[in-house]
């Protein structure tokens, strides 16, 4: 007898519908199984609002939550830096695939790098953290507020797109996005993270679903064989340190993990809202496992907050 395919849900966009079919395609793969994509419209699609405005934690996440929890499909897959630190009930992260480049971009008119760009020039971005990290970079640039798919991004830069007006001198976006797309012949430079520090949990990917279905059976083992330890660990720490302090991922709060021999090593910054201050500060630990690393990410926020983070931008205090 025919089993039921495995219902996958996604977001309706260009980016989400490649991820989430590179998704399908491994699990139905390693699980020997058949899939189905299940489209889901989120908040965050819907409301055309700035991303600041609406609230930011979970615009894109909680239809396709609430999609897993009445069974309207049994996986959800979400780009990791967009999903709330906070656990949901009922629901996993049944698995983190191998992470991508972490690395933002920069997108500008004739092939210029950000040290490039004339004084002035206007760049486009609707990321607090990218925007701060901008001004601190280049106080003298001016940076325009933009939102939309990454196709309306590009299209804002001059002579980028072709019939695209083209308003702006460059934008910064994720290399992840680029590269899922097949757009990464637009960048013009990959901002080194000493620089820009990405998003916590950039260019990984959430593969969420029903806790009972986590523990055991096709699926439970299709989602334990294309985890990445690794990436985990590193996700783990970026999102322990987010969380730690009480910051959304809207927050002009940076964060990039990595593992190696010495075990896992933790950068964050902090910025206040001007981008005229940045705080930074860097955790390692010799262990590589997952408490280890939640450890070191509450750690570093810690830190920060001990060095008086909560008074660069708006997080709680404590
Ligand atoms: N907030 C939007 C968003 N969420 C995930 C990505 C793609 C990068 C990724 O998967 O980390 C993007 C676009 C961008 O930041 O340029």
């Amino acid at each position: 007898m025919a089993q039921s395919p495995v219902l996958i849900g996604t977001r309706g966009s260009a980016l989400a519908v490649t991820q989430t079919t590179t998704v399908a395609e491994a699990l139905s793969g390693l699980g020997g199984f058949d899939v189905e994509l299940v489209r889901v419209r989120t908040e965050g699609d819907i409301n055309r609002a700035a991303l600041s405005q609406i609230g930011g934690t979970g615009v894109f996440v909680a239809a396709l939550r609430d999609s897993l929890l009445r069974g309207d499909c049994d996986v959800a897959v979400h780009s990791l830096k967009d999903l709330p630190t906070s656990p949901a009930d009922g629901l996993v992260l049944g698995a983190i695939p191998e992470r991508v480049d972490v690395r933002d971009v920069l997108c500008a008119r004739d092939g210029l790098t950000l040290a490039q760009l004339p004084a002035g020039a206007k760049i486009g971005t609707g990321s607090p953290r990218r925007a701060a990290q901008l001004r601190a970079a280049r106080p003298d640039l001016e940076i325009v507020d933009i939102r939309g798919n990454v196709d309306t991004r590009l299209g804002r830069v001059a002579g980028l797109v072709e019939g695209a007006p083209g308003d702006l001198d460059a934008v910064v976006l994720a290399a992840a996005g680029l590269a899922r797309l097949g757009r990464l012949n637009m960048v013009t430079e990959f901002i080194d993270p000493a620089v820009m520090l990405p998003a916590p949990g950039q260019g990984a990917l959430a593969v969420e679903c029903r806790t009972a279905d986590a523990a055991e059976g096709q699926l439970a083992a299709a989602l334990a064989a294309y985890d990445h330890l690794d990436s985990r660990l590193t996700v783990a720490a970026e999102r322990a340190m987010l969380g730690r302090l009480e910051a959304g991922c809207t927050a002009p709060v940076g964060a990039l993990a990595s593992v190696g021999a010495d075990g896992i090593t933790l950068e964050a910054v902090v910025c206040s809202d001007d981008g005229t201050r940045l705080m930074r500060r860097t955790g390692v630990v010799s262990e590589r496992n997952e408490d280890a690393a939640r450890a070191l990410g509450v750690q570093v926020a810690e830190e920060l907050l001990a060095a008086g983070a909560a008074q660069l931008t708006d997080l709680p205090a404590s």
